[in-house]
């Protein structure tokens, strides 16, 4: 899998070298090349914003030095297989399900807007060229995409075959089909007292069945509480 990220912080993916996803980048699972979108400038101060046409706060990213870019780095033909990535406080919400989607593409490149946004045609652009995915992280703003881009990013790599050392852990994830889309059960590990606060007797029993109820029955009372949304009507009655 190929990853381009295009910023004009591009900086902030030297993260990338490091820890599962460096070790991925080492044995060829991804290969990953960030790019400084002022390179693609001409004018003295690398101006890569201007004023909203029709008025209103803030500035705007110019499309020229990203329709540039684009040429460079993914070229001049339409490619439906090139997956292009805007996060966007307008986008669509990004999902377990789009992570999986994405994690068998062969190329990504994911555009990091800053200021107020991105030029609109230039999404307009990249959708008449390749496949784009304007996504949301959540209800919240950021100062640009390039955090975005890093969490989208762990959750993309993170589910390539061969990724991750212990795939069974993925299966048991919450918000992965295997769980009805339940919130995990709380965890514990030795010791089996600690401050005063001890593991749930029936986790030390060795009862599996025991054990998979109380995981299940906690999962079910998790989700109630936290997150009402994910429970829909014939899964709270089936539970
Ligand atoms: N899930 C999530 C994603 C983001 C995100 C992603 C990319 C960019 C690029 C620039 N920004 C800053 C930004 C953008 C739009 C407004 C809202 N303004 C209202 C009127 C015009 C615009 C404020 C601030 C990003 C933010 N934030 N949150």
């Amino acid at each position: 899998m190929r990853l381009d990220y295009l910023s004009i912080f591009p900086g902030y993916f030297d993260v990338l070298g490091i820890s599962l996803l460096g070790k991925a980048a080492v044995n060829g699972l991804v290969d990953v090349y960030a790019h400084d979108l002022r390179d693609w400038t001409h004018d003295r101060h690398r101006t890569v914003d201007d004023t909203p046409c029709g008025g209103g706060a803030g500035m705007v990213m110019k499309p020229d030095p990203w329709g540039e870019a684009f040429d460079e780095i993914i070229g001049t033909e339409p490619d439906p297989s090139v997956h292009v990535v805007f996060p966007s406080p307008s986008g669509e919400p990004f999902t377990q399900s789009v992570a999986h989607d994405l994690s068998s593409v062969e190329r990504i490149v994911f555009c990091c807007g800053r200021y107020e946004g991105i030029d609109h045609r230039v999404i307009d652009y990249a959708r008449s060229m390749w496949t784009v995915h304007e996504v949301s992280l959540g209800d919240y703003v950021l100062n640009g995409g390039e955090v975005a881009a890093l969490a989208i990013t762990e959750a993309v790599v993170r589910l390539v075959p061969g990724f991750m050392g212990n795939p069974q852990s993925l299966a048991e994830e919450s918000f992965s089909a295997g769980q009805d889309g339940l919130l995990e059960y709380p965890l514990f590990t030795r010791p089996v007292s600690w401050r005063g606060l001890d593991v749930p007797e029936v986790l030390m029993s060795g009862h599996h069945g025991r054990i998979a109820k109380w995981r299940r029955d906690e999962s079910i009372r998790l989700t109630r509480e936290r997150r009402p949304d994910l429970t829909d009507s014939d899964v709270s009655a089936r539970h």
